[in-house]
């Protein structure tokens, strides 16, 4: 249809919109989750790399700068350089010191001065617009200040007794440039949205973790064959040995009363006889519920004794929030529309396909969502009273995302210092959801990744692309868990799997027995023979010490090593190094001077032979600029698990025998001023 002369049609010229990209773009920040749904995560301590896509047309140069402001509303300034050429990338890694909300922003501007001396220094040379371009210092200098070093610089551009290099060699000099670098001259200043960026307390991303059934210390076996079970005060009596090896955080697999109906017996069998403790996860009896503690093992007395004896010797304990029921459950009665009754009057039991949980009832979070949300963060809250700050998550993907969204924001808001790790193996999107929702950290699927290339590209995706928000916790075992790699490959599989899982994320777990090579399976399953989940385990820690059957010195030196280097408290610093052998693994790991609090750099390389069967040689490749060195520089390193110290470079044999020491942990040893 023709337009009539009423149409509004608005002119180029006069059309107000605002463009919605700034007058020098700045576009790509991070950190950020994805879609910026919620806020980014760091932990205290995080060196965390800020990075944008900044760029302008034309030729003339810009400055960028991150505007970092912390939760008491202090802004920091840090400048920011430029990335690969080409890429308009710019970046400066920053420091979190504090816990709460920080914010942060992107500055962009044309940097005049910059601009004005990358011009000066090809026209001068070159006798073109030599005036010109001093003029325009002169008026650059005198929008600087009246600081003596910019008022001798303005002298200088007039000294006729100095040629126009002199002249420009006066005015470039490196203390006049840094001096004008403090406070840029600047146009077009242009500054991105606000981002947020939540900080969590260090424990939130960096542990030692070990796990312990507390049934288990101090049971016993009475002469007519049936067990007498540990308690909290018989299991403190462990609690040095396990400080001992270094590790900071201990959980305790489900402490509740345990359902009768359904129990299962030995080795998952379905006939549990009536001396059969049956499975912590089936949890609820006549006892009570998720706020009640196993007669077995005490009272409420006895747990908080216990928490005090660990913290006395600097462990941190975490329970378990497994949010299902046995038939037995008080909800059962209580609450039946919390549970999905089927067509003929029953309750389905849980699965996690091809697992079977006969001896629990799943929730159902959509019946009553109000009245379950409720309870939950009544019996949270009730075990945070009781001093309990971390909680490790049972299989967190079978409830709505919806539901830890709400729990862990209602949590964080009253109680920040809580840690949630989501034991949640399932699909990336859900993993990742539960990340982004809230979970502090996340069991991971490195028990699985057990080649270099698999290993390679996990440590790889862990450390960089989903470190905005998602943290590992890298278990080498669970009573779940007893992969293949560890069932036929002896010690040397152990050490290797612990040493990666050490070295490589912030947090690590041990479940209790790997210690001691505990290494044969239920046939046709992934699990430990015997499997402490159904019945009560005895341990001889003290035999294993004498005869030195232990790998308790070898998790304890792991420890040791990590409390001394800050660079393996760090998630996003790992860069995989190339070696020659399809076999043998090497990254490394590095922590510049400025962010160790030591004054001196942190670099460790890690090197690790993952064929447990063969001794293998290779050549490592390093690009030691990685770890803040020059490519070519010769360095002392030391091997913290041997002490044999070697000379190193760019290029260096090793030799790697999975019967005596499979793994090198050098450490980098910089010459001083470094
Ligand atoms: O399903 P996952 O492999 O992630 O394992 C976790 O959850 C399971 C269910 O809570 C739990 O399984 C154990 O407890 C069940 C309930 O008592 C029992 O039926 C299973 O046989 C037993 O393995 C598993 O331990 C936990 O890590």
């Amino acid at each position: 249809m023709a337009k009539t002369k009423s149409d509004s049609v608005v002119s180029p010229a006069t059309d107000i919109r605002t463009p919605a990209i700034g007058r020098i773009p700045i576009r790509n920040l991070s950190p950020q989750q994805p879609e910026n749904r919620w806020a980014a995560k760091s932990f205290v301590g995080e060196v965390v790399p800020f990075t944008a896509t900044v760029f302008r047309e034309g030729h003339d140069l810009i400055g960028v700068q991150l505007l970092l402001t912390d939760p008491t509303g202090l802004e920091h300034v840090h400048r920011m350089a430029p990335m690969a050429a080409g890429t308009d990338g710019w970046t400066v890694d920053a420091q979190l010191t504090s816990p709460g909300t920080w914010t942060w922003r992107i500055r962009a501007f044309t940097d005049d001065w910059q601009t004005w001396q990358h011009n000066a220094e090809l026209k001068i040379p070159a006798g073109v617009d030599v005036d010109l371009m001093f003029t325009m210092a002169d008026r650059l200098l005198a929008r600087a200040g009246s600081k003596r070093i910019f008022t001798n610089a303005r002298q200088s551009l007039k000294n006729s007794t100095l040629s126009p290099e002199g002249r420009l060699a006066a005015v470039t000099d490196p203390a006049i440039v840094t001096a004008i670098n403090a406070k840029p001259l600047t146009s077009l200043d242009t500054v991105s949205e606000v981002l947020s960026l939540r900080v969590e307390r260090a424990r939130a991303a960096v542990g030692s973790w070990y796990e312990f059934f507390p049934r288990s210390e101090g049971a016993k076996k009475a002469k007519n064959g049936s067990w007498v079970s540990g308690t909290f005060r018989t299991a403190a009596k462990r609690l040095p040995g396990v400080a001992a090896m270094g590790f900071d955080v201990l959980y305790l697999p489900p402490i509740h009363p345990i359902g009768v109906t359904n129990r299962k017996g030995p080795n998952n069998t379905l006939d549990a006889g009536p001396e059969d403790p049956g499975s912590p996860w089936a949890i609820g009896a006549t006892s009570g519920g998720h706020d009640a503690i196993h007669p077995d093992l005490g009272t409420v007395k006895d747990f908080t004794f216990f928490l005090g004896a660990a913290r006395k010797v600097g462990l941190e304990v975490g329970i378990d929030l497994a949010l299902q029921c046995s038939p037995d459950h008080p909800w059962v009665t209580e609450h039946p529309e919390w549970f999905t009754t089927l067509p003929d009057g029953t309750i389905a039991y849980a699965e996690n396909p091809p697992k079977k949980y006969q001896d629990i009832y799943p929730v159902n979070f959509d019946n009553d969502p109000e009245g379950i949300r409720v309870e939950v963060l009544r019996i949270v809250e009730y075990w945070i009273s009781l001093g309990v700050h971390i909680f490790r998550v049972d299989n967190p993907h079978t409830k709505p995302l919806a539901f830890w969204e709400w729990l862990l924001g209602v949590i964080y808001d009253r109680h920040p210092e809580v840690v949630f790790l989501a034991e949640a193996f399932t699909r990336p999107a859900m993993m990742r959801g539960l990340a982004g929702a809230g979970f502090q950290q996340s069991y991971t699927y490195f028990t699985w990744r057990n080649t270099k290339v698999e290993l390679e590209e996990y440590f790889e995706e862990l450390s960089r692309e989903s470190a905005d928000y998602f943290r590992p916790n890298l278990f080498v075992n669970t009573p779940d868990i007893l992969t293949e790699y560890l069932q036929f490959g002896g010690r040397g599989a152990y050490k290797v799997r612990a040493a990666l899982a050490a070295t490589a994320s912030p947090s690590w777990g041990v479940y209790a027995g790997y210690e001691l090579v505990e290494n044969v399976a239920r046939p046709g399953s992934e699990e430990n023979l015997d499997n402490e989940k159904y019945e009560y385990k005895q341990r001889d820690w003290a035999a294993a010490d004498a005869t030195g059957t232990t790998l308790a010195p070898y998790l304890t030196r792991l420890n040791l090593i990590r409390a001394a280097h800050p660079s393996l408290r760090q998630l996003r610093n790992l860069d995989v190094q190339w070696t020659d052998d399809e076999s043998i693994i090497a990254y490394s790991k590095f922590l510049p001077a400025r962010f160790t609090g030591s004054g001196s750099p942190d670099g460790l390389i890690i090197v690790a032979n993952l064929d447990s069967h063969a001794v293998r040689e290779t050549v490592v490749h390093l690009d030691l600029t990685r770890l803040g060195l020059a490519p070519d520089d010769r360095i002392h390193v030391v091997d913290l698990i041997t002490g044999d110290t070697f000379t190193w470079g760019r290029d260096n044999y090793v030799r790697l025998d999975p019967f005596t020491q499979p793994v090198h942990i050098l450490r980098v040893v910089y010459p001083k001023g470094n």
